[in-house]
């Protein structure tokens, strides 16, 4: 039997400096620069050179090392790479998180990357950038922020989520008795669970890049993540609920009004046309957000 390659995640300090040097620096230079921005699906989904540079630079330089390895990229997929999530070792990227932020100099924007073996997460890293937070875990071995350790068991009822493209007018204002955030990108929301800062995060249209790193984290820190309606979490459904709790999570998925989605994995045509009709129904309306 072939041996399981171990693959460890050693974020040192060093590795932390090495890693904030050498791919966010790209990004943190562009923060304030003028930039030429694409619409993607929405006016909430846009891309710009940036993106599409620090995933060729992270890819590129995971493939020199790993040359087997798979890989599943936001700007990737965007060009018509197809979503397929194998056994083969795979890293799942979004360069910029929150590119709608990066555009407007909001300073919420992070470096989300995952490795699966198997299917099963490995590791995540998420980096916000402008905050110089380093979030990562490995699995069976714990949850860290810039080298501390993680626990996501501080109980308040701040609920992270995204009221962008993808969210319906009834699922957001379904929380009005939560005091609800958004960040702007779904990596560092899911983060917030991590922390403690905040009891759950849901989010229905984001992609597998957007949590796949934060997924672990949240896991690996005491939390616990499923799907919208309650059941098993899927990273290729688009639904995810994450919460510091199995209580706390089934709460919000008794009040969370799920709307359909086309999965990750599905052929790109059918995403495409798909992204088209949630363009088409989705208006992301004003809702006033109740605050406690
Ligand atoms: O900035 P992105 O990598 O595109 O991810 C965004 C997404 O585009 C947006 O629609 C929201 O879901 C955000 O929470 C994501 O971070
Ligand atoms: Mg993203
Ligand atoms: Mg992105």
């Amino acid at each position: 039997m072939s041996r399981r390659r171990l693959y460890r995640l050693s974020v040192t300090s060093q590795t932390h400096t090495l890693f904030v040097a050498h791919e966010t620096s790209v990004i943190l230079s562009a923060f304030q620069q003028q930039k030429e921005v694409r619409l993607k699906s929405s006016p909430a989904d846009l891309v710009t050179e940036t993106d599409q540079q620090v995933e060729k630079m992270l890819i590129s330089a995971i493939r020199r090392k790993y040359p087997q390895h798979r890989f599943i990229g936001e700007e990737s997929v965007a060009a018509g790479e197809a979503v397929e999530l194998t056994d083969s070792p795979t890293w799942i990227i979004d360069p910029i998180d929150g590119t709608v932020n990066f555009v407007h100099r909001f300073p919420f924007v992070a470096v989300s990357i995952a490795f699966t073996v198997n299917k099963q997460t490995e590791f995540g890293i998420v980096y916000s950038c402008v905050e110089d937070k380093l979030f990562h875990a490995q699995r069976g071995r714990g949850a860290y922020l810039n080298g501390k350790p993680l626990c996501s068991d501080i109980h308040r009822c701040v609920v992270v989520t995204e009221i962008g493209a993808e969210s319906r007018s009834i699922t957001c204002c379904v929380l009005l008795c939560y005091s609800v955030r958004a960040l702007g990108t779904a990596a560092v929301d899911m983060c917030q669970v991590a922390t403690g800062g905040a009891d759950a995060y849901y989010h229905i249209g984001m992609h597998c890049w957007d949590i796949a790193a934060s997924t672990i984290i949240v896991l690996e820190a005491g939390g616990v993540v499923m799907d919208t309606d309650g059941s098993e979490f899927d990273m290729m459904s688009r639904k995810v609920i994450a919460a510091s709790s199995s209580a706390v999570a089934n709460g919000i998925a008794q009040v969370v009004q799920a709307f359909p989605c086309r999965r990750d994995n599905e052929a790109a045509s059918k995403r495409k046309c798909d992204t088209q009709s949630e363009r088409a129904v989705a208006q992301p309306t004003a809702c006033v957000l109740h605050e406690l």
